[in-house]
């Protein structure tokens, strides 16, 4: 994939024919290839084992943010969504984060990642240690889907249609490069290997569905790019922060803080 292509980040004119449900995945698609968080410097990195232990902390840390933050943007969803049918799906996923019955969640799942590296989990769920602009995004994904209709909300999540390969990619080269990975410590990312693709070919399914009129499918690629730009934007400011120039705001993590050992 070349970054010379031109990024769909123009609407098309509202006089424009509608695309077909196959033009539309293909410029969904299109969009994942340009601007998914699997091609983040900072992802690399982690992948590749180059980060340090430190930077892999910050990376936990900040991302329980947005862990937190996807049963509050699932609740919204709901919300929004009239049909009963597809209300019994989506609530599936409140239930995989915040658990359910015998299964402790992702959230739970998370933390024990979190544990792994030493932090105490009372200073990870406060999110005090956070980077301002990881607070400002997943907030920002809470806050569009607020904000907008039920299609375009349900279409935020199509980033997920990416993330089986960048979870697949991580659980190898977690395993492979620190030495603190086992199986139960990336339980999450194996876990979402079946979730995820569950979850997104229902959202793409509805998208397809009901995005008909070119403003409906202008909205739906606008909030998928938005989605790559809150996932885009944490890791900018993990680098900014924990790889170069160091710059990290003040009242933010640094090494040692909020540790049990
Ligand atoms: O590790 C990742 O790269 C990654 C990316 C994404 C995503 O693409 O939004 C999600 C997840 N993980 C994830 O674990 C998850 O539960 C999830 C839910 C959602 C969503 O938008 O509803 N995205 C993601």
């Amino acid at each position: 994939m070349t970054h010379m292509m031109p990024l769909m980040t123009r609407p098309r004119p509202r006089d424009a024919d509608p695309m077909s449900p196959a033009e539309l995945e293909a410029a969904l698609r299109a969009i994942g290839a340009q601007r998914y968080h699997n091609l983040h410097p900072f992802h690399k990195m982690l992948h590749s084992g180059q980060c340090s232990l430190d930077q892999v902390r910050a990376w936990a840390l900040n991302r329980y943010c947005y862990q937190a933050c996807i049963p509050r943007k699932d609740g919204a969803v709901l919300a929004k969504i009239e049909d009963r049918e597809v209300r019994r799906a989506w609530m599936q996923r409140i239930l995989d984060h915040d658990g359910h019955l015998d299964d402790q969640g992702g959230i739970e799942r998370w933390l024990v990642l979190t544990d792994s590296l030493g932090f105490d989990r009372d200073y990870v769920t406060s999110q005090q240690g956070a980077l301002p602009a990881t607070r400002f995004a997943v907030e920002a994904y809470v806050r569009f889907v607020w904000d907008n209709p039920g299609l375009t909300a349900i279409a935020s999540c199509l980033t997920e249609l990416f993330a089986p390969k960048i979870h697949a990619e991580r659980i190898a080269g977690m395993l492979e490069h620190y030495d603190f990975t086992n199986d139960t410590v990336m339980a999450y990312f194996q876990k979402r290997l079946t979730q995820a693709p569950r979850d997104c070919d229902f959202a793409l399914d509805y998208v397809l569905k009901n995005a008909r009129t070119v403003d409906e499918q202008n909205g739906v690629l606008n909030a998928l790019t938005f989605k790559c730009n809150v996932l885009w934007s944490q890791l900018d400011a993990l680098y900014a922060a924990y790889v170069a120039p160091g710059m990290v705001p003040p009242g933010a993590w640094v090494p040692g803080e909020g540790e049990t050992r």
